[in-house]
């Protein structure tokens, strides 16, 4: 608490929410594309595939409007406790970008602040990247703020909350309130290679199939352990991947959620809650790759699916992030906050392990890790 009784948020001046991007017009996405892809070798088939997607949402992501509700969920759970923190929001991959972010930030005189990333779980893709690319914005930015990455939240009870509620909602629309559901946690697949590599290298060496997986389970194992609390029913879980890209030939997370979908028709299984469990909201790859395409393959094989809620703006996720900057801004400044984490894993640390979830093509430098 401050002088006035209001939470500390000491030595932060602003919270930046950092997140992907998306386009907002049939105009931008093949740029947008050429942005996400660059340097990254995927076949144009893939491409184009892709940017069907999205024309098919007429050319918009429903990405950006996400964020701007959560920056305006987090303006007013700040006003709402007192916390003096203006909230600011840059893209990788699409406007605002991040480096722009950044210059606003520094006209305004925000001298440090905690960042927020709309990616929960560890591996090159979903961290590090984020870090190479906070590192290169605030290089060509002169006056950057010093920034501090939040840990990681993918077992933090405020987005766990959620996504319980979100299964329970979704078992309540099924007939006989899905009683003899299966629960299907999807996240996005990425190589296996860059899998078996996410983590910090001794945390790899003792648990050789990767934070990115573990982490998964784990968070998909305390869902279903609530879920059957809540019910008194336990319903099977298995942990399936979505959105696989890049070079056929290139091993990726398997299995894909339809291929999956496949195999639990065939063993008989006719009710399925697809949990989106590594996003946090609802984007392209939840209303394309969920619930268009893999909503098609239940409907074609006969099972009846419902896809459970996202986080979103959840008071509980909006307050979660509040707590992760009050937790942050404790611990900078000497004090021992309390860390909330849920299951076996434990509350990840504030600065990403040396080495941790290496880059495919090499190492480039990174902000916010213990070798930054
Ligand atoms: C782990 C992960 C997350 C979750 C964590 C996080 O959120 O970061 C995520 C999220 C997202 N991915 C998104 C979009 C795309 N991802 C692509 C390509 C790729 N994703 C990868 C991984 C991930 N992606 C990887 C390894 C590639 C191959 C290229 C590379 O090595 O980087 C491509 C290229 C086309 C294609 O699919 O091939 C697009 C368009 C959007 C925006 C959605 C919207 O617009 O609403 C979001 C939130
Ligand atoms: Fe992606």
């Amino acid at each position: 608490m401050n002088p006035a009784g209001h939470p500390d948020a000491t030595p932060y001046d602003a919270l930046l929410l950092l997140s992907f991007g998306g386009p907002e017009k049939p105009e931008d996405v093949v740029p947008f594309l050429e942005n996400v892809t660059r340097g990254r070798g995927i076949p144009r088939e893939r491409l184009e595939e892709v940017g069907q997607h999205y024309f098919l949402f007429g050319g918009r992501s429903p990405i950006n409007d996400q964020n701007r509700a959560l920056v305006a969920a987090l303006e007013k759970d700040f006003a709402d406790q007192g916390i003096d923190l203006p909230v600011y929001f840059g893209n990788r991959n699409w406007e605002p970008y991040l480096a722009d972010t950044l210059s606003a930030m520094a006209a305004d005189g925000v001298g440090r602040a905690a960042v927020f990333t709309t990616s929960a779980y560890s591996s090159w893709s979903s961290c590090r990247q984020y870090r190479e690319n906070l590192f290169d914005a605030v290089a060509q930015t002169p006056g950057a703020p010093r920034l501090d990455r939040l840990r990681q939240y993918y077992n933090h009870p405020g987005f766990i909350g959620p996504v319980v509620d979100g299964c329970l909602a979704a078992l309540g629309e099924l007939p006989e309130n899905g009683d003899t559901a299966r629960l299907v946690f999807v996240t996005h697949s990425i190589p296996t290679a860059m899998a078996e590599t996410s983590g910090a290298p001794e945390e790899a060496r003792a648990q050789p199939r990767g934070a990115y997986v573990r982490q998964h389970r784990s968070a998909a194992d305390e869902v279903a352990a609530r879920v059957r609390q809540a019910t008194g029913r336990a319903h099977r879980h298995d942990l399936v991947y979505c959105s696989r890209s890049g070079d056929p030939s290139t091993p990726w997370l398997e299995p894909d959620v339809n291929d999956h979908l496949t195999e639990l028709a065939s063993d008989g299984v006719s009710m399925v809650v697809l949990v989106p469990i590594g996003f946090v909201s609802d984007h392209m790859e939840v209303i394309y790759d969920l619930d268009t395409e893999a909503m098609a393959t239940a409907e074609r094989l006969g099972i009846t699916a419902v896809r459970a809620a996202t986080a979103g703006v959840d008071p509980r996720f909006v307050a979660m992030v509040r707590d992760l900057v009050l937790e942050r801004a404790a611990a900078e400044r000497g004090e021992q906050p309390t860390r909330p984490a849920v299951g076996s894993l434990g509350a990840g640390p504030d600065l990403c392990g040396a080495g941790c979830c290496p880059n495919p093509r090499g190492p480039r430098p990174a902000l916010c890790g213990a070798d930054s």
